[in-house]
């Protein structure tokens, strides 16, 4: 009992002090931050850590001798990503807290409060499932039309947008969508159509359709690209989903490897027939190996999509075998434009630079000032009457490129 009893203390003594030591980590952080110090190079023993530093290398070579990087002089990208990267270095260096995430909480909460949103969305799918044999290709095109508006639209659900604050999803999402087509500006949903039924066409008997989906946010975002996934495979338009998340806690709402399991866990267990039949489909998909899920540290590095056939080949040509690769929100189509500003008229394909490892689509709410592929005046003019359009989530596109 005595011992049992001072292994406990002592246990917690350890936790007190991981905690000090990270808060302290945290609190330099802030100040750097708020000081416009210079980035400084990474010291934590993280497996990408050699990557950071050679890219903080290559900001010190850009900034031309205009002084160091630094927090407020530094491309917005390259120091947001460096932030979050420093929360993990504060955490990870600290056992037994180093798998603890931060934002965990808010990533729950968000969760539970879209409660009535993933129920509708649930008993919708689980309604369209009864008869989706049935269904002849113009009604199988409107529900996956239906289900990537669903998909768009969850990316609104981003707690580092909101601070945290009110961005689950409260009401039935597909209530909405018809009231929500004119505020997509770019929508490619025909070309995505086509390439899915022509993949299904010309791999009918041979080899596998498969779909990537690059993931975005946990919670709401997540159940909605989750029923997307077993859309594509239920309508037989894929045969293998591969979701891509992160392999460190994120721009606070990114899915890890954790949210993900939890989130099908929760589905699973739900006291709702529907939820739970989802939940239970959704791991059996996983068991089947019709659903994978794959991290990479490629997608927590500061670099956009251009560098990645030179930085992480492996993952380059890892998604060179897919038939059609989505990129959920906001962040990943910054990475996809190397987060410039260009014209609004700039052909997306001219803004991908090369990356192009096999067709894709953005599914993307604005929330930063960063857009292609419009038609000339589209953006002007929607400028002059809402200033905040780019920021605001409540535009979104799905944008395509072929493949090169
Ligand atoms: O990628 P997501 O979740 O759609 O959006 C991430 C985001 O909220 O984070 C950044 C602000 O910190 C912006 O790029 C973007 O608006
Ligand atoms: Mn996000």
């Amino acid at each position: 009992m005595f011992r049992i009893g001072t292994f406990v203390l002592h246990l917690f003594q350890k936790g007190v002090e991981a905690e000090k030591r990270a808060i302290s980590l945290l609190s330099k952080l802030r100040n750097e931050l708020q000081t416009d110090k210079p980035v400084t190079p990474l010291e934590d023993e993280l497996p990408d850590a050699a990557l950071w530093n050679q890219h903080l290398d290559y900001q010190r070579n850009l900034s031309n001798g205009n002084g160091e990087p630094s927090w407020f002089q530094s491309p917005w990208l390259y120091v947001e990503c460096y932030m979050y990267r420093r929360i993990q270095a504060a955490l990870a260096q600290n056992p037994p807290i180093d798998n603890f995430d931060v934002f965990n909480e808010g990533k729950v909460q968000n969760f539970f409060e879209s409660q009535e949103a993933v129920i509708a969305l649930c008993t919708y799918f689980q309604e369209l499932l009864k008869n989706i044999k049935d269904l002849d290709e113009k009604q199988l095109q409107e529900e996956l039309f239906k289900l990537l508006q669903v998909s768009l639209w969850g990316n609104k659900c981003d707690l580092s947008f909101s601070a945290g604050e009110g961005s689950s999803q409260k009401s039935s999402p597909l209530l909405s969508l018809e009231n929500l087509i004119p505020y997509i500006l770019v929508n490619d949903m025909e070309k995505l159509w086509s390439l899915l039924v022509n993949a299904k066409k010309r791999n009918a008997e041979e080899s596998n359709v498969r779909v990537d989906i690059i993931l975005d946010n946990a919670g709401f975002e997540l159940v909605t690209d989750f029923v997307l996934a077993d859309f594509l495979l239920s309508s037989k338009l894929a045969d293998e989903v591969h979701f891509h998340g992160k392999s460190i806690p994120w721009y606070v709402s990114d899915t890890t490897k954790r949210d993900f399991n939890w989130t099908i866990k929760q589905l699973q267990s739900a006291n709702h027939m529907w939820m739970s039949r989802c939940g239970i489909n959704w791991e059996g998909n996983l068991k089947k190996g019709v659903w994978v899920y794959r991290d990479h540290m490629f997608w927590t590095l500061p670099h956009d999509f251009s560098s990645m056939a030179e930085v992480a080949p492996d993952l380059y040509a890892d998604l060179q075998k897919s038939s059609l690769l989505l990129f959920k929100g906001d962040l990943n189509y910054r990475k996809l434009t190397g987060d410039k500003k260009w014209e609004y008229t700039v052909p997306f394909h001219q803004a991908l630079n090369k990356f192009r490892p096999a067709p894709l689509c953005s599914l993307r709410t604005l929330k930063s000032d960063t857009q292609v592929g419009l038609k000339p005046g589209q953006g002007e003019q929607i400028q002059a009457s809402e200033p905040e359009w780019m920021i605001s989530g409540k535009y979104g596109v799905v944008q395509f490129a072929a493949a090169l």
